[in-house]
């Protein structure tokens, strides 16, 4: 499962905080890189389109960045490099090298030496950097690189912390087999999008999905190709309606999907957008043809998610009965 699309890795963490990460820890763990080093600052800096971030700052009086400040993503400082290259840095005196010529760090703060290594999202994307900076040039052993990239595994593995646990979240909110929400994952994100809806004056429509006569294509075809039946029905719902919808698989053969509506006439335009599309899909592959039958229900301010559901589904059990006729 790809994490990237779970978890956001393009906001700054300060501003988005997560409960996993312990700040505290990650202080100690930048002061404690500073003072190895003997260096009068050190840094965990987090790069978004946004610009570098100094997400923590060593607690040193002699450190001229505090944590928060943003620096522009097209200043040529040190971590840009690193988010650039993807490897450590190590400048130990950046008066040497013209590359640094226009870099603020080196000619308005005075910093000569620099040493820095990249930290990764579990996902594998550029975090930002872990790094140390000195106002004089050094000369680290082999060991202090060695170092310095023990000390960015502990913030790494709090990153995957969190990717962990957001793939974990998502896995219960997900059906495996269709790969939309399941019932669970579907209640919460409508519940969330009605509440949105009250207070935007938006029109919602439930519609509740059920394929007529599912049974007789387990039985005739087996469930390998049921399953391939309910796959495509998923894909088609979550293609036919808008990204913002909210698509489900409650359980068997019935499928529901949350949909904004620009007026009430929009309703019968999307039935059929979907009953052409299911047909257009089964025509085009080699699973067999099935039928769905589509109940809805308008979005009222009173009804919760479960009164919204039966209202649809007998909805849908009205269209059925009259497709049996
Ligand atoms: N292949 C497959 N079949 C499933 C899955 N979950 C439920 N089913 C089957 O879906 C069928 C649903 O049958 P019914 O609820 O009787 O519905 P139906 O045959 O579509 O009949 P109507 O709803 O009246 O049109 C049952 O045979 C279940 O065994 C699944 O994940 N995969």
């Amino acid at each position: 499962m790809n994490t990237d699309s779970i978890f956001t890795t393009d906001l700054f963490l300060l501003d988005n905080p997560n409960d996993l990460i312990s700040i505290d820890k990650w202080q100690k763990t930048v002061n404690l890189l500073a003072e190895l080093f003997e260096a009068p600052a050190g840094f965990l800096v987090q790069y978004t389109k946004e610009g570098f971030q100094v997400t923590i700052s060593s607690e040193q009086e002699t450190n001229p960045y505090p944590s928060g400040i943003v620096i522009d993503p097209q200043a040529n400082i040190f971590c840009r490099k690193i988010v650039e290259t993807g490897e450590a840095l190590y400048v130990n005196n950046a008066m040497l090298d013209p590359c640094w010529d226009t870099n603020p760090e080196v000619h308005n703060d005075g910093f000569r030496s620099y040493l820095g290594v990249p930290v990764f999202w579990p996902c594998g994307s550029a975090f930002g950097t872990f790094c140390v900076m000195d106002y004089q040039e050094t000369d680290y052993k082999k060991s202090y690189i060695e170092l310095i990239t023990q000390l960015k595994e502990l913030l790494e593995s709090d990153l995957a912390l969190i990717g962990s646990y957001a793939q974990m979240q998502q896995l219960a909110i997900t059906d495996p087999l269709c790969n939309v929400n399941n019932r669970r994952g579907f209640n919460i994100l409508a519940e969330q999008r009605i509440k949105l809806a009250k207070r935007t004056g938006g029109l919602l429509c439930l519609l509740y999905l059920d394929i007529d006569q599912f049974k007789c294509v387990n039985d005739k075809f087996g469930h390998g190709v049921g399953d391939a039946v309910l796959q495509s029905v998923a894909q088609v719902l979550s293609d036919t309606v808008r990204e913002a919808d909210v698509v489900g698989r409650l359980g068997g053969d019935e499928f529901v999907a949350l949909i904004a509506l620009d007026n009430m006439s929009g309703l019968a335009n999307i039935k059929q957008r979907l009953t052409d599309a299911f047909e257009k899909v089964q025509n085009a592959s080699s699973i067999p043809k099935v039928t769905v039958s589509i109940g809805s229900t308008f979005i009222t301010e009173s009804e919760d998610i479960s009164d919204l559901l039966d209202a649809a589904d007998r909805d849908m059990l009205d269209k059925k009965r009259g497709l049996a006729r």
